[in-house]
């Protein structure tokens, strides 16, 4: 384990992005919207009702750049330095890997076999590791996927470790030759390597369609099964016998469905990572648990040396820190709104008590994970004394953890960090098949307060809240390259859907036991902190967002003023030049284009005003118990190729284009554009009539600059007016949408 040393240099620091030049945009920008909103108050008698609604959405629009500001003012993260790793440690600690999938034909097999080969490959020693799959579609081409997987990982991961190959899925691997000033042994070993992914690729692809393969004995337990009606099923793909670590070895390999019944709930990926903890648990049980979606490789070979860093540096109190974080970077899609977040507001919450987990990329400590907090830890790391009293007695570990012998056993080893004797895996088959019991969870805290906690389809959020209140930190690494690469949805119905699902999840956090309103009684969670997860459950602005993009029309419309006069009128357009400017610069500062951050700025409205309202009609529906929240599985991209995800070039040409469907994810904007268009004519019409904007204080230029701004940002729709395919809206929704558009322009004109 770690060298107590501390004479030897860190693993790794914090560094800490604090700028004051920046805390001096975030005030002023501050300042100029609490001055807008005390005359906009001031002023709210003389005013009309429009006058009102604007104060109330402006209101809520600075609360959330309060908040924002609040999270963004101590940015930090952890800098690791793996290199010094093996000076430091003599033994480096397990750590068992999960992998959910739930679907082959939403997520090709080809795909997740990517994602396990690049996890196998780490550089890491081979017998401290275990892979563990769990197929919630208990899918026979997935299993047989990974068996031809693993046969090839026995070739594969002794050339990337030989090679030092960096990164280790082999899809994109393969994507480059090699250099013409290779060695001839690499060139030819590369050659050998790419034709047998190349047949492993063609395997796959012909077992598809052809079920006589799953003909063996070993496919007998997925005979007469269907994805939600069948027993558990544990194989163990590939067991490490005994090794050594040397680089030739292959990880311990485990394939693992759990039983589902039809109106069983099953908690879907909650669900399966707790059945996962639970199976490694009894198998190797390692102290660290990197969890990974399987639609995202390891793009960092190193990846669980840097996590390492932090878990074993003594100055940092290892003791405190429950999970590390990695952020999420995706090969397929164009997301730099996401890196952009992630590299100011992630940091600057990363700064407070640490980041949130965000569901993969991430590696837990087992203990945090069962429930324990920092509490319960003596300086050394050991379980206090009275923790042991309380925690290690059977009928407390039989509740907590249900019934299962080996499992109570196991959970008190993991609470006590003893080592894991290294026994047989297929010994722990039967009990493994035990905790994978559709009933197994009943009346055990499963959910509740161990493991991923239920109650919410952001999984992510709502066990990281639990984390966070119980008093334990996280750190956030963020290395030059991505230490992982996903795959998501570009613009259209898909990202629509993921989105509508994430936000259903968050606002879903804030109604649960573990709401971080619930500030008196989580007195660990820190105030900052209480206030990211508030930040990230303000998809409720949604409605504010939608009514601020109806307004300017509304004013041209009935001809009433929108925006102040005079001074104020100059403040309400210096905040919105400085607020542009400002994220504009967070682009810029990452080296991303105008372009790039106008799509961003207009893809964050469009979210706002579909995804995340229907996600409040969601959660209306559930709090009326007229229907329940669900986790769809987001659809994969299929491969084009035989071997492996397709890779959507994104050369910035497609960024911005937007792809339309039936669905009612595209009304609002569709009626926003229209009404804004619908307006701007109006006025149009209105200046060659009279010549003169003004009467008597109603609505001008002022408004109109406001609808073609808010146009301007719904641009996709816009084009789709006039676009066929799927790029063009279709006529349904159009017909939808002018329906409203005309009952609006009514309204406004009648009142
Ligand atoms: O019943 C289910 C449903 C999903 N999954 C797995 O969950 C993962 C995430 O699902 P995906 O459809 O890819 O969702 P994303 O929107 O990409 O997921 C993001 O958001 C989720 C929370 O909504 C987090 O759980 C994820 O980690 C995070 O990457 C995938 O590996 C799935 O196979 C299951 O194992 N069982
Ligand atoms: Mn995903």
């Amino acid at each position: 384990m770690a060298d107590s040393s501390f004479s030897l240099p860190p693993l790794c620091e914090r560094i800490s992005y604090k700028s004051y030049y920046l805390r001096a945009v975030y005030l002023t920008i501050l300042g100029l919207f609490f001055t807008l909103l005390l005359h906009r108050f001031q002023n709210v008698r003389e005013n009309d009702n429009v006058w009102l609604v604007a104060s109330l959405c402006e209101s809520c629009f600075s609360l959330v750049c309060l908040l924002l500001t609040c999270l963004k003012w101590t940015p930090a993260e952890t800098k690791p330095y793996p290199d010094r790793l093996d000076a430091r440690v003599h033994d480096l600690p397990s750590v068992d890997i999960f992998v959910p999938t739930e679907d082959h034909e939403r997520e090709p097999p080809i795909m997740v076999i990517n994602t396990v080969l690049s996890l196998l490959a780490v550089n890491y020693p081979a017998n401290k590791l275990a892979c563990y799959v769990s197929d919630d579609g208990c899918s026979p081409l997935t299993y047989f996927s990974l068996k031809e997987a693993s046969k090839f990982a026995k070739i594969w991961v002794p050339f990337c470790k030989k090679y030092s190959v960096r990164v280790r899925a082999p899809f994109r691997y393969f994507l480059n030759r090699p250099a013409a000033t290779e060695s001839f042994k690499f060139s030819k070993d590369w050659e050998i390597m790419k034709r047998e992914y190349e047949k492993l690729c063609r395997i796959v692809e012909d077992a598809t369609g052809d079920s006589r393969l799953y003909a063996e004995d070993d496919f007998e337990a997925f005979s007469n099964t269907e994805p939600n009606d069948h027993s558990t099923i544990v194989k163990v793909v590939w067991e490490n016998e005994g090794g050594g670590g040397d680089e030739k070895e292959v990880p311990h390999f485990v394939y693992i469905s759990r039983e589902k019944r039809p109106n069983n709930v099953h908690h879907h990926k909650c669900g399966a990572m707790n059945f996962l903890a639970r199976v490694s648990g009894l198998m190797t049980n390692a102290p660290y648990i990197l969890n990974v979606d399987c639609d995202m490789y390891a793009n960092e070979a190193d990846v669980v040396r840097l996590a390492m860093c932090v878990f074993l540096e003594k100055s940092l109190n290892p003791n405190h820190c429950a999970f590390v974080q990695f952020p999420q970077h995706f090969y397929d899609s164009n997301t730099d709104q996401l890196t952009v977040l992630q590299s100011y507001l992630v940091r600057g919450i990363a700064g407070i008590q640490g980041p949130m987990y965000v569901g993969t990329g991430c590696f837990h400590t087992r203990r945090a994970m069962y429930n324990l907090s920092p509490d319960d830890l003596e300086d050394d790391g050991s379980l206090s004394s009275v923790a042991t009293r309380e925690l290690l007695c059977e009928d407390k570990l039989a509740r907590g953890f249900g019934n299962s012998k080996e499992m109570m056993k196991s959970v008190a080893d993991a609470l006590q960090r003893k080592p894991n004797p290294q026994n047989n895996l297929t010994n722990s088959i039967e009990a493994a098949q035990e905790v994978g019991h559709c009933h197994y969870e009943h009346q055990t805290s499963w959910g509740k307060t161990i493991g991923w906690l239920y109650d919410s389809v952001a999984e992510d959020l709502n066990t990281s809240i639990g984390i966070h209140s119980r008093g334990w930190t996280s750190s956030y690494i963020s290395p030059d390259t991505p230490a992982f690469l996903g795959s998501t949805p570009p613009g259209g119905p898909e990202a629509m859907l993921q989105q509508r699902r994430w936000a259903t999840g968050w606002i879903e956090v804030l109604f649960n036991k573990q709401s971080p309103l619930l500030g008196m009684f989580r007195r660990k969670l820190r105030f900052r902190q209480r206030l990211a997860y508030l930040c990230v459950s303000v998809c409720l602005r949604s409605i504010p967002e939608l009514l601020y993009c109806l307004l300017p029309s509304y004013c041209l419309l009935h001809n009433s003023t929108l925006f102040p006069k005079g001074l104020y009128l100059g403040i309400t357009i210096t905040l919105v030049g400085m607020h542009c400017i400002y994220t504009l610069w967070e682009f810029m500062s990452l080296g991303y284009s105008v372009r790039s951050w106008y799509v961003s700025q207009s893809l964050w409205r469009i979210i706002a005003t579909s995804s995340w309202l229907f996600s409040i009609v969601d959660i209306i529906l559930k709090l009326l118990g007229i229907s329940k929240t669900v986790f769809f599985t987001t659809k994969k991209t299929l491969p084009e190729t035989k071997c492996g995800p397709s890779i959507r070039k994104d050369d910035g040409s497609n960024s911005g284009k937007f792809e339309f469907d039936g669905s009612l994810y595209f009304l609002p904007g569709t009626f926003i554009v229209l009404v804004n268009l619908a307006a701007l004519a109006v006025f149009s019409m209105r200046l060659q009539q009279s010549g003169c904007s003004h009467g008597r204080g109603g609505s001008g230029l002022a408004e109109a600059c406001g609808c073609i701004l808010v146009v301007t940002l719904f641009l996709p729709f816009l084009k789709g007016l006039f676009t066929k395919g799927k790029y063009g809206i279709p006529l349904s929704t159009l017909c939808k949408a002018a329906f409203l558009a005309v009952l609006f322009v009514v309204f406004s004109f009648g009142n």
